[in-house]
């Protein structure tokens, strides 16, 4: 399994280029089982969950193919497989996005329960039983969910019980091809929910009221091809704002939507970041040690839980205590005891981690166990006094363009070991 070496000490300097989002782009590709006709998706950045989509879609019987850069062509015409199966879910849970539209489009679907994961046991119930309100018999068989409905599924009025952001779009998805209107109340209004909706209208699909906590979807009979360019990565751009603030650096993101992080920008300001921004960029300069936020994460538009590690590790080298509490995942402090191997003073309390910043982190062999701990780490990396060896970076890879290329471009001593 490939490692990262770095050396800290460097302030992080320039401009990094960011690139378009996982969580917008797992979901959007899936949209694309929905057509008849190919669509061009634009900015898809090139990952390893990306992969595993265009291998999901093409074990269903889609063609998938890179045209250009980050330009991808998904083909769902010569859809004939209906089955997810358990080899490629469990390497990415967002495999079950193919269950609201397969059964839209075929009445039948069969995805492998994803099972839990690393930060949490992340049922699909919520899923599951807004597709039963649509209609569909579900039954699960061998760790598999069986679904099927006769004819259109039919538009219903679904509450979320607890917000759900791949839930709302599975749901969103299954509502375009249903027969009348699909109400989702208690919606998840994260900026990926916004870009989905934008995809699957542009595709000729009734969605309003994303954003707010109430979709409405009109059924269409049929959805068709169509150029879509995914929105920019919120995570990758606060996981870069918070390196340059951690090593007092000054950087800049372009290629992204400072309107879509706007909690992530206001700690970043409480931590004592000067903070920029135009219509598609941010630039964050750090004069001085970052002093410690308390964060509590929750929904959109609240304070991110994907970047929740990433603060944890400014809290660790700010100037202060601090809390951070984790309200979506029971499970989602696990770069807590690798930071406490580099010198971190934090301890954890149920759902809260209370830090006591030290002046500097010493460079330790620590394990990255999930994408963003994996983020976390790489940070940690940048500012400790000596080497710190990041292992199982294959987290990373899923949700991360080229990060150590583009950490060397602003500066960073970062480098990757090859698995021999
Ligand atoms: C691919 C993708 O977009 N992943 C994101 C998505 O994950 P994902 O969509 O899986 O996360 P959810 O929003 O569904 O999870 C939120 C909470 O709801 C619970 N829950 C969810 C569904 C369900 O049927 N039953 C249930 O109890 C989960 O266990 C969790 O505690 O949103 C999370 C929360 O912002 C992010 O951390 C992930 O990066
Ligand atoms: C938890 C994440 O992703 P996933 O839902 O794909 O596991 C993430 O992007 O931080």
């Amino acid at each position: 399994m490939d490692a990262f070496k770095i050396t800290g000490g460097t302030a992080l300097k320039g401009e990094v280029t960011i690139s378009g989002a996982k969580n917008a782009a797992l979901p959007i590709l899936m949209s694309a089982l929905l057509s008849k006709t190919p669509i061009t998706f634009s900015n898809v950045p090139k990952l390893n969950d990306i992969e595993t989509t265009i291998k999901l879609l093409s074990q269903l019987g889609a063609k998938a193919h890179w045209s250009g850069d980050n330009e991808l062509v998904i083909d769902a015409s010569t859809l004939d497989h209906c089955r997810a199966s358990y080899e490629l879910v469990k390497t990415m849970r967002a495999s079950i996005l193919v269950l609201g539209p397969l059964l839209a489009r075929f009445g039948h679907a069969e995805v492998s329960l994803p099972g839990g994961c690393a930060i949490g046991a992340r049922p699909v119930n919520l899923h599951i039983h807004g597709l039963k309100l649509m209609g569909a018999d579900i039954d699960v068989e061998n760790g598999y969910i069986i679904a099927r409905n006769n004819g259109r599924l039919q538009g219903a009025t679904i509450f979320m019980d607890t917000v759900s952001v791949t839930g709302t779009e599975n749901l969103m998805m299954a509502a375009a091809l249903a027969e009348g209107i699909t109400t989702i109340e208690n919606a998840a209004r994260e900026p990926e929910i916004v870009d989905l909706a934008k995809c699957l209208n542009a595709m000729g699909a009734k969605v309003s009221g994303a954003g707010s906590d109430t979709l409405t979807i009109e059924g269409v009979a049929e959805l068709s091809g169509t150029q879509y360019r995914v929105m920019p990565d919120r995570i990758e751009t606060g996981t870069f704002l918070v390196a340059a603030a951690v090593t007092q650096g000054k950087v800049k993101c372009v290629n992204t939507d400072p309107k879509a992080l706007e909690a992530v920008i206001s700690k970043l300001q409480e931590a004592g970041a000067e903070i920029t921004t135009g219509v598609d960029w941010i630039e964050l300069t750090m004069n001085q040690r970052p002093k410690a936020v308390n964060i509590r994460t929750a929904p959109h538009p609240a304070f991110p839980t994907d970047m929740q590690a990433q603060f944890v590790t400014m809290n660790v080298i700010a100037e202060g205590t601090a809390t951070t509490t984790e309200t979506i995942f029971e499970n989602r402090f696990m770069h807590v005891p690798e930071l406490q191997r580099m010198g971190a003073d934090i301890s954890l309390e149920g759902n809260t981690a209370i830090s006591c910043g030290v002046a500097s982190l010493n460079g330790a062999q620590v394990m990255a166990t999930d994408l963003r701990a994996s983020a976390s780490l790489v940070i940690a990396g940048l500012v400790a006094t000596s080497e710190t060896q990041v292992d199982r970076i294959y987290h990373i890879d899923r949700g991360y363009q080229n990060i150590e290329d583009k950490l060397q471009a602003l500066g960073a001593n970062i480098t990757r070991i090859k698995a021999s």
